[in-house]
């Protein structure tokens, strides 16, 4: 069974899915990361860029694109999957992950959100023009309704370190999520 990992921009996807796919012996797959070495070879010339160098290129539409083509083409076999902080608000996506595997939702307060997305050095594309606390909320309580909705379980990483809320699903893997 694959493990997906879902949640806001900045929640731990990334860093916990590396050491979940470390602890079950899985090959990790980013998304964001699947996104920019993709563009890489197909448009780049294989010169290496950042997926966020991809979303600035036409805010974001390019990055879309390519989005859903990664996730039509994730592994059937066995994998830990990292999302996107956006990939499940497109509807194509939805349908086509939670056919996937078993997604889990790694749920952050905003609070905690709202420091590291504003303690980097490179912001949030959608913020560049819009830094605005409410704004954030806003989306944060639009996209929480959605990752609810199409998660299979929620961990609260209030308080936990990755390596925590890691063990915490690897468990969970271990136990078939019963
Ligand atoms: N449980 C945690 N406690 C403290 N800091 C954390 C935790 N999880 C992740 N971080 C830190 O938060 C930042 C964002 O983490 P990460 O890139 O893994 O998030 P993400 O969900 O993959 O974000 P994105 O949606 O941009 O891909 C990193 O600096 C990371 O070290
Ligand atoms: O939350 C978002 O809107 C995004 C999050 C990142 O993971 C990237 O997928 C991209 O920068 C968009
Ligand atoms: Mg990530």
């Amino acid at each position: 069974m694959s493990l997906i990992l879902c949640g806001f921009k900045s929640c731990g996807k990334t860093t916990v899915g590396r050491q979940l796919a470390t602890r079950l012996n899985l090959p990790f797959n980013d998304t964001d990361m699947m996104i920019a070495s993709f563009y890489s070879a197909r448009y780049n010339n294989g010169r290496q860029c950042t997926p966020r160098d991809v979303f600035l290129i036409d805010n974001g539409l390019l990055f879309r694109s390519i989005e859903a083509e990664i996730i039509n083409s994730l592994p059937t076999t066995p994998a830990l999957v990292a999302l996107g902080g956006s990939t499940l608000m497109n509807k194509m996506n939805r349908v086509v992950i939670q056919d996937k595997g078993f997604v889990a939702y790694l749920y952050t307060p905003s609070d905690v959100l709202w420091q590291r997305l504003t303690a980097k050095d490179a912001p949030w594309p959608l913020f560049l023009e819009e830094d605005n606390k409410e704004r954030f909320i806003q989306i944060y309580q639009e996209r929480r309704k959605v990752y609810e909705n199409v998660a299979d379980t929620t961990v609260d990483t209030t308080g936990k370190t990755a390596s925590d809320i890691a063990e915490e699903l690897a468990k969970g893997y271990d136990h078939g999520f019963k």
